[in-house]
This record gives C-alpha cells, structure tokens and sequence, in this order.
C-alpha cells in the first residue's frame, strides 16, 4: 500500500478537535478523493501527511508511506521522501511561490534538490516538457516571469508542475483544480488520470463533489470526521448520509 493513513486525530494545543480518527489507504494507481465543505478539516489532514503542521497541533494516529510511519521518521527522511516520493499541490497558489525568484529559477531549484546529478540541459527540458504537459505554452514568458506577473490560473497549473517535475509515487492535490477555469480543469482531470494509470497514487482533495467524481473512491469529510466511504459510482447514485445527499444536492443546483 503506497498510503495508509490511520486512526489519525489532530488536535489543537487549546485543547480543539480539528480531525478525528480519520483512516484510508491509497494504492498505486488509484485515485482517492476527500470531499467536504469549507471548514470540514481536509486541509489540516493533508498538512498532517505532508509533516506541515506546526507545534500547534498533537497528531495521533499512523500516516505509513510504503509501511514507514512518517509521523517518526527522522528529518532526514523526511526530506528525501517529501517533494520527491510524495508531493504536494497546496491550496493557495498565490503564497505558494517565492515572490522574488523567477518562476523558471523556483521549477530548477525544486528539481534541483533532489536530483543534483542532473545537467543543466536535462533539467530545462525536464521544466519545459512538465510546463508543457500541463497545457503552458508560453514558455519564455512563464519562466522568465515572477509569480506576481501570472494569473492565478496559470500560477495553480506551474503548482503543479512543480509537484509532478520529480515524478512522485504519491501527490496530494489540495483543491488543485479550483483557480482554474472549467476547459483546463477537465485537461487537467484528464491528466490526473493518466498518472493515476502511469501507477501513481492520488489523494484528491475538494469542496465540490463535482469535481470528485473522476476518482475512484470517495470519502466525504464533515466537521472533523470522515462520515460516508464508497466507489465514486456508490456516492453519487446510493448515498447514504444526509450530509452527503447535502452534497449531492448542491451539485445540482448549481448545475440549474
Ligand atoms: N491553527 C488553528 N487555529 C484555530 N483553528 C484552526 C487551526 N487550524 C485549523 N483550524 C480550524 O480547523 C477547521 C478545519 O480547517 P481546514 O483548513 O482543515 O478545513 P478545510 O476542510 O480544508 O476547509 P477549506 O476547504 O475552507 O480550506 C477550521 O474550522 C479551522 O478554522
């Protein structure tokens, strides 16, 4: 299993539960996705498995990478495996990148540091091919620009970029898909999929069930705690929580 996640409970110091014996597992090619609404404690969950959360909050609980509990390793390991083995598409783009380095300068460093062997030619094809898989054609622009000159769009898609630049066995995509407009977002579904069939693992997290509905599996997260697990096909058409019904309902009314 490339991810097992389990009993995880995170608490605040003041005392506050912010998630609750949470548990899933992510296989290689499988795309998993985490749906609640704003506040349900999904972006804490997925800081808690990037080793993000500061001493702030007590995390209980396993998050085992390939049997390695990743809540005990050493600094060390952790540097080897986060941003190479597992990667991460925050959710903000806009506080994501350096503000005084140049995009093409931050895509070199990210590669850089964990492959230090690589020459100077293979690391700018390795940019520009990973800018282009992800629909960026304006290379000399993009990589020449600082992050204040691109729109938010383009900034989320360089985010990604970013994470996939080191081919990494696992990514986690917090609401990956959200500063971008609806085309590119279906491109990028598409290509989410096609590394979910190259063998990797996808923990996709959203607010919108929409969006959730090319995973293969679905869990959905309320106030803390996950409340309903099931193929993409059994949440969508046997739903079973009202919380999840909730969800499904204000898919279509928005689709009105
Ligand atoms: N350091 C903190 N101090 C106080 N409250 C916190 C802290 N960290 C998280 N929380 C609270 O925990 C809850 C879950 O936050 P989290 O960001 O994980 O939710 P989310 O499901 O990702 O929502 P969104 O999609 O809006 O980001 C929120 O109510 C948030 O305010």
């Amino acid at each position: 299993m490339f991810l097992d996640v389990r009993d995880l409970t995170i608490t605040l110091k003041t005392g506050e539960e912010i998630a609750k014996d949470i548990s899933f597992s992510i296989d290689g090619g499988e795309m998993l996705s985490i749906v609640g609404s704003s506040g349900a404690g999904k972006t804490t969950v997925c800081k808690a498995v990037m080793g993000l959360l500061s001493s702030n909050y007590s995390i209980s609980g396993e998050v085992l990478y390939r049997g390695e509990n990743l809540l005990h390793c050493s600094k060390k390991r952790l540097q080897a495996i986060y941003g190479k083995e597992i990667c991460y598409i925050m959710q903000n783009p806009m506080t994501a990148f350096n503000p005084s380095l140049r995009i093409g300068r931050q895509l070199e460093k990210t590669c850089y540091l964990h492959n230090p062997q690589i020459s100077r030619q293979e690391l700018q094809l390795l940019v520009s091919n990973t800018l282009q898989q992800l629909g960026l054609d304006d290379l000399k622009r993009i990589l020449k620009s600082y992050p204040d000159a691109l729109s938010g769009g383009m900034l989320q898609r360089i985010m990604i970029a970013a994470a996939l630049i080191n081919q990494p066995t696992i990514l986690v995509a917090d609401e990956a898909t959200t500063a971008i407009d609806a085309c590119n977002r279906i491109e990028l579904m598409q290509l989410l999929r096609q590394l979910c069939s190259g063998g990797m693992a996808i923990l996709f997290v959203t607010h919108d069930l929409r969006a959730a509905s090319m995973a293969d599996r679905i869990l959905i997260m309320n106030d803390g705690q996950l409340v309903e697990a099931g193929t993409t096909e059994q949440i969508f058409n046997e739903p079973k929580e009202e919380y999840t019904k909730y969800l499904l309902s204000a898919c279509t009314l928005e689709r009105r």
